[in-house]
């Protein structure tokens, strides 16, 4: 796909694209989410070039939706969907469902639709979806504690370039690299000539290096799982929930996360934990094994007669010596246990293995001093040891979970593209269900054998519309239908506005692809919808004039349009307003388009127009209790009769007034 052919979409922005894994697959699925990943593109853009790239795949002309009217009713309906989603995902990519002329396009979304309205909006699978969002990539991720090392200067920038994660340093010789070995706690040799060399510390002889990063480097593909974790533990809980279908093995994908934190280390090995343990203990458990040792040799010295003869003693003040000299001679047993209690203390309180504990023990010299105090120098053998053994065991533990992780990553990504989709679907369920809607049938105008495409126009059943502010059982199901132009009268308040707003409604979700508010519809595919809502007070000169140009415009190209006018009478006198509404109808008629014109002057237009056009009424059916009684479906080829016309009926019914008589033979 040659990108910048994408309306809307110009150099920079096909450069932006480009730089996704498969911009292809981003802009046929409608993939908000990844398209908005690309460098400065927003959501809503990402949106606008969605469309951009369906319209030319559908070879769309777009303007489908030719007025402001039109729009706003769009608008309305995709937030009465938008408002049943639970992801901003979803959100957006319903943005990309709008309404198209192309038959393939309604066609492609009629499948998607239909799958969704099998979907079952479980509350479970709702609440699962609140933590699934689109996945994150994750940032640069540097390991301190490992380095990469080679004697040769190209090696040098090759390494840096394939494995940015880790520093690269450039060494002379095998004793460069044991200088390193004491700064990092893995080295890892990238030149062969090393093979063979034995050093102190983890140093790894692999030329292979930068052909394996993921084992070099684990933290790579950990990072990922990482930085969404949470996303995609949320996304294996909405497929169990809704029982979904999924892309990848949702067990083995919940273990591996589950052995992962959320800042990419591994979780849930009991000797990994007692190595971190163990050190963060470090220094407190010296402390208390001191105690541990002085409080034994307090109690000891506390409970001790000792007997010593004069000369000794003499002998002892002369040389100087201490009380250490002291206890050496009288109490190196007890020494000897209370010093063994602090070894064994800092064994046990810090759980150390054999090689350690032999380290932790040497902490306590057999020298006997008081008080007793640990050796600072071997309690940082120890330190490095434990941290040395912790790298380690890290180390292969990320290596092992990444391993485990690498390969699913790409599973992990279509599990919660689905979970985000289930979610445009769900927002179509749900709106289908709390507005009683059903696929509607579009008819292509090619195939319709008799007569022509404008026979067919609309016809609608049950329709309840979803821009009436009305609670659904409160909304009276209309039938209409209309092939052709048609007039609508009715009584004022009867219901006009609402029946074009429900044809409205009802042609925008079909032309989206969607189910429309109905329980049976039929109508033609439309090129365009013009729908003029009734224009509040007279107009002046000029607006007026712009207005007829405007109607001059649609009755000029009308094949395949619908046009929906609303009481047009209104922006000039009632006489000249019938002359022109007729003149119209007289035009859009003869190029073969559909439509509907709200008219209280509908007798005036039918006598004006030259042909013979059909009036539908919508008729109030009585009076009760001073409300209109209406039935809101309109009535073919029938003026209804006017809120005044009824109440002088009704007066003339009750009363017996030749005045009321009269009047009524007026509206005769
Ligand atoms: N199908 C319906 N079911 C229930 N109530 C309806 C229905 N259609 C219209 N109404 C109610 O009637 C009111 C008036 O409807 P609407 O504005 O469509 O009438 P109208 O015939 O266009 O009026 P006017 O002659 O004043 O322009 C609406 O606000 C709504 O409350």
């Amino acid at each position: 796909m040659d990108l910048e052919s994408i309306p809307g979409v110009g150099e920079k922005t096909a450069r932006a694209l480009s730089e996704l894994d498969d911009p292809e697959r981003a802009l046929r699925t409608g993939d908000v989410a990844t398209i908005a990943t690309a460098p400065g593109i927003s959501q809503g853009r990402a949106a606008r070039i969605a469309r951009g790239a369906i319209r030319l795949e559908h070879d769309d002309p777009g303007g489908f939706l030719a007025t402001d009217r039109a729009r706003e009713v769009y608008r309305t309906v995709r937030s009465l969907l938008e408002a049943r989603t639970v992801t901003d995902y979803a959100a957006q990519r319903l943005a990309t469902i709008y309404p198209s002329p192309c038959r393939s396009r309604i066609a492609e979304v009629q499948a998607f639709a239909c799958e969704a309205l099998e979907r079952d909006p479980d509350p479970d699978v709702l609440a699962a979806l609140e933590g699934v969002a689109p996945l994150r990539e994750p940032g640069d991720v540097r390991v301190r504690e490992r380095c990469l090392a080679t004697t040769d200067a190209e090696r040098y920038s090759e390494a840096r370039e394939a494995i940015p994660e880790l520093s690269v340093e450039i060494v002379e010789d095998a004793q460069g690299l044991a200088e390193l070995a004491r700064g990092y706690s893995t080295v890892i040799a990238l030149d062969e000539s090393f093979a063979g060399v034995t050093l102190d510390g983890d140093v790894q002889v692999r030329p292979d290096a930068l052909e394996t990063p993921a084992e070099v480097v684990p933290e790579r593909p950990l990072a990922f799982f990482a930085r969404n974790r949470d996303r995609l533990q949320a996304a294996i809980a909405v497929h169990r929930a809704a029982d979904l279908e999924a892309a990848c093995d949702l067990a083995a994908l919940e273990d591996g996360l589950s052995r992962l934190t959320e800042d990419g280390t591994v979780a849930g090995d009991d000797e990994l934990d007692r190595l971190t343990t163990a050190i963060d203990d470090l220094d407190a458990t010296a402390s208390a094994a001191e105690s541990v040792a002085n409080d034994h040799l307090r109690e000891a010295i506390r409970e001790q007669d000792v007997t010593i003869e004069g000369s000794d003693l003499l002998s002892l003040v002369e040389r100087g010596a201490g009380v250490d000299s002291l206890l050496s001679r009288e109490l190196a047993d007890e020494y000897a246990r209370a010093v063994a209690a602090a070894r064994d203390h800092l064994v046990d309180a810090l759980d150390l293995d054999q090689g350690e504990s032999e380290i932790a023990r040497r902490a306590f010299s057999d020298e006997p001093t008081f008080p007793v105090e640990r050796d600072e120098d071997v309690i940082g053998r120890l330190r490095e040891e434990l941290t040395a053994a912790k790298e380690r065991r890290a180390g292969r533990l990320k290596r092992d979970l990444a391993a485990d992780l690498a390969d699913r990553r790409e599973g992990a990504r279509r599990l919660v593209r689905d979970a985000l989709e289930l979610d445009v679907e769900l927002a179509i369920a749900r709106f289908a269900d709390d507005f009683a809607c059903t696929m509607p049938t579009v008819v292509e105008p090619s195939d319709v054998e008799d007569g022509t495409a404008a026979d067919v126009g609309f016809a609608i059943e049950g329709g309840r519309s979803p821009v009436l502010d009305e609670p659904l059982e409160r909304i009276d199901p209309v039938d209409y239908e209309v092939s052709g132009v048609a007039l609508l009268s009715g009584v004022n308040s009867g219901g006009k506005t609402s029946t074009l707003d429900l044809v409205a409604s009802v042609v925008v979700l079909a032309h989206m692809g969607l189910p429309v508010p109905a329980e049976r519809v039929r109508l033609r595919r439309f090129d365009d919808l013009h729908y003029h809502a009734k224009t509040q007070g007279t107009l002046d000169a000029g607006a007026f004039e712009s207005t007829v140009r405007e109607f001059a415009d649609l009755a000029q190209g009308g094949e395949g349009s619908l046009v929906l006018v609303d009481e047009l009478e209104s922006i000039t006198e009632p006489g000249a307003s019938a002359r022109i509404i007729a003149g119209i109808l007289e035009a859009l008629s003869e190029n073969g388009a559909t439509a509907v014109f709200v008219s209280h002057l509908a007798d005036e237009i039918r006598e004006m127009a030259d042909f013979d056009v059909t009036v539908d009424g919508i008729e109030a059916v009585g009076l009760v209790d001073g409300e209109l009684e209406v039935n809101r479906s309109p009535v073919k080829d029938h003026l209804a009769r006017s809120t005044p016309e009824l109440i002088v009926e009704k007066l003339a019914g009750e009363h017996d007034s030749a005045f009321y008589g009269a009047l009524l033979e007026k509206f005769e």
